[in-house]
């Protein structure tokens, strides 16, 4: 995460991207919307939507107006996958096909770990992010959307794990977070066979959980997220549900207990009881 105070983070997040639209659509909601804005290439995952959308997730992360976060995209389709023949993709770069096969063999490794890292910065932004998908995701475009805690898409939205054709093993999440996401079957008919689904057979086994009609229902659907809820439950909520999927109930439990300790302490819990006795909304404290 990157150091410095909320302000900063704002001022920062004005001086903008390359390859991003980071936007609150509404100044009256604490949604912000992080827009994939490669249109022309479908959004295909440049070096500079690898060094972006870690920079985005964190700058967010520091802002306490933005209560949660939309991953949508620009243009006919949400993201065609990693660039193929960009001049920084690792697939082709030099330093991967050098002389020494070792030190190549290494340059991949760490070009790969990287990547990794940056759909990874998804999951490290305490604010839920929420992938609004339309049109096509593909291959490093599901990566992207595993990583994110919700996934919603228009009817027109289609998916396919395209590395399987392309003579990759897919190597940035797709492998370790699918399974948890579809169930092991489902993940492993995804990744073996690299057939594309519709956005109702993406629903059915569970990748997204919701269709909206049209893109334009699902960026309202989208921005209506967030309202009026305790942003220490909600990340606290994320945190939770993160940690306890890589453990055992007994672990997750002895975890929860911890964090409650201290956070059921809370002065948005006081006055969540308060309201309710008083019938009227609660009014959470602003971070
Ligand atoms: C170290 C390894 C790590 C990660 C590995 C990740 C694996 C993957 O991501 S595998 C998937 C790779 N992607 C693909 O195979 C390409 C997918 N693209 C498509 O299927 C289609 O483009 C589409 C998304 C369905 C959109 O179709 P359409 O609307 O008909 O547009 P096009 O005419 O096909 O494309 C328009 C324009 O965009 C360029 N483009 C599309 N995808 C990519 C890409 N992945 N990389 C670079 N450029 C891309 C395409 O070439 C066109 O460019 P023009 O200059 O206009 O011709």
């Amino acid at each position: 995460m990157a150091s410095g105070g909320s302000s900063d983070a704002e001022a920062e997040l004005r001086r903008g991207f390359k390859a991003l639209a980071v936007t609150r659509p509404d100044p009256a909601a604490a949604v912000y919307e992080v827009r994939l804005s490669r249109p022309a290439q479908r959004n295909a995952l440049s070096p500079d939507s690898f060094a972006e959308i870690p920079r985005a997730m964190a700058l967010l992360d520091r802002v306490p107006a933005a209560r949660a976060v939309v991953l949508s995209a620009a243009g006919p389709h949400f993201c065609a996958g990693i660039e193929l023949g960009g001049p920084g993709n690792p697939l082709t770069a030099p330093f991967s096909r050098g002389a020494d096969p070792a030190a190549a063999a290494e340059g991949l490794r760490r070009a790969i770990l990287g990547m990794q890292a940056a759909l990874t910065a998804v999951e490290l932004c305490r604010k839920p992010v929420i992938a609004a998908v339309h049109g096509a995701c593909v291959g490093g475009g599901v990566d992207l959307v595993a990583a994110c805690d919700i996934r919603y898409c228009s009817k027109d939205a289609t998916f396919v794990l395209k590395e399987v054709d392309m003579a990759i093993v897919a190597d940035l999440g797709a492998l370790q977070r699918l399974p948890r996401i579809v169930g092991y079957g489902n993940a492993a008919d995804l990744a073996l066979t690299g057939r594309r689904i519709t956005a109702a057979e993406a629903k059915e086994m569970g990748l997204v959980s919701r269709v909206f009609d049209s893109k334009q229902e699902l960026d309202a659907g989208v921005a209506k997220i967030a309202k009026e809820k305790s942003a220490n439950a909600v990340m606290g909520t994320k945190a939770v549900l993160l940690r306890s999927r890589d453990i055992t109930v007994e672990q997750g439990l002895e975890h929860v207990a911890t964090w409650n300790s201290g956070m059921l302490r809370s002065n948005d819990l006081m006055e969540a009881i308060k309201a309710f006795m008083e019938k009227r909304k609660p009014v959470f404290s602003k971070l």
